[in-house]
């Protein structure tokens, strides 16, 4: 870019987000601006963040704005979403536990540290879009959905990461854990399953402030989110509570309900570790299709988005009350 263009987008900018300017740079047609949050609440971010994106959006040679905030006090907590297996659902979980709670007003950050299966991107529509750098730090992929995200998709070519060894998969976490968040209050973490290198350095590194445990009904998941919470436990973080996923068939021609996967599970589970139990999400067809069209379900109506809702309030109520435990 050349700092005529840089000067010409600067003077678009209203006064308040040129005075808190600290970058801004444009590639590709993408302008990218980090703005000095200090000192604002979330509204007066939201409202700055806004006027920015509004200035500079159909400017000459821009076809997109992004902005990322810093600020020196907003206090950020990680709430780690984990599973003791795959394929229970939990990528779908942390992409809609995000959303939600972004909708109910609250400023959230993605980080995809799946490893082995990274999906953010399809999940939140993000997919193709690389992050760029300011300060050697990575910032967030704005999404349609008001949750910024970065992935480990983003720092690998597909297939290649499955093979990184655990300080790699380490580094890589870290720096998607540095990067520019300064305007989320709260960061969700999507893991990877299991309990290996990445949740280590997850639970060493970047303590969370809790960790939700999402399982099917199944007893052998069950187990598997038994020893989950075990490692959170012996790492010092809190758990928020158990998520059933896939809880509860509900016919799409009949109505009836059927239980594939067997009930209740999770909740029993949760209650022989005197843990929370956060609610069921049920098995539904739509919540896989919206899913893989980078449609979150929270973000639209009915009672799946509701299920989510209801989790999310949960987890926020737990932020608002219980953050002590993580913060002694
Ligand atoms: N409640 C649900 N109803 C229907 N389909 C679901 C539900 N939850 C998840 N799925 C689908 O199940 C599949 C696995 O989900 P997801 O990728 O979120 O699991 P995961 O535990 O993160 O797996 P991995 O560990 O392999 O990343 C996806 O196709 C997803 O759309």
């Amino acid at each position: 870019m050349s700092n005529d263009q840089a000067e010409g987008l600067k003077a678009l900018l209203p006064q308040e987000a040129a005075t808190r300017l600290q970058s801004l740079r444009v590639a590709d047609g993408r302008a990218t601006l980090v703005l000095d949050a200090t000192g604002l609440d979330s509204s007066a971010r939201s409202a700055l963040e806004a006027a920015a994106k509004q200035a500079l959006s159909g400017a000459e040679g821009v076809a997109e704005v992004r902005v990322a905030m810093m600020a020196d006090k907003v206090e950020r907590r990680i709430i780690a979403v984990g599973s003791g297996k795959g394929g229970v659902g939990k990528s779908t979980l942390a992409t809609n536990l995000a959303v939600a709670l972004a909708r109910q007003g609250r400023k959230v950050g993605l980080v995809d540290a799946d490893i082995y299966g990274p999906s953010q991107a399809r999940l939140l529509g993000t997919e193709g879009q690389r992050p760029v750098a300011h300060d050697s730090k990575l910032v967030p992929i704005a999404s349609r959905w008001g949750v910024p995200v970065l992935s480990m998709a983003h720092l690998s070519d597909p297939g290649q990461a499955i093979a990184w060894r655990g300080p790699m998969a380490a580094g890589a976490l870290t720096q998607l854990l540095e990067g520019h968040w300064d305007g989320a209050e709260i960061l969700i973490v999507d893991l990877p399953p299991g309990t290996g290198d990445v949740q280590l350095t997850m639970l060493q590194k970047f303590k969370p402030a809790g960790a939700v445990i999402v399982s099917t009904p199944q007893d052998l998941a069950l187990m598997d989110a038994t020893r989950a919470m075990e490692l959170f436990e012996k790492g010092g973080v809190p758990i928020v509570g158990v998520v059933e996923n896939m809880a509860g068939y509900a016919c799409p021609h009949c109505g009836e309900v059927s239980d594939p996967f067997g009930a209740g599970g999770a909740e029993a589970a949760a209650k022989t570790m005197n843990q929370t139990f956060l609610g069921r999400i049920p098995l539904d067809m739509s919540i896989r299709l919206d899913s893989d069209a980078g449609q979150p379900p929270a973000a639209g109506e009915g009672p799946q988005a509701q299920a989510f809702a209801d989790l999310a309030r949960k987890v926020g109520e737990w932020l608002d009350g219980g953050a002590s435990k993580a913060h002694p």
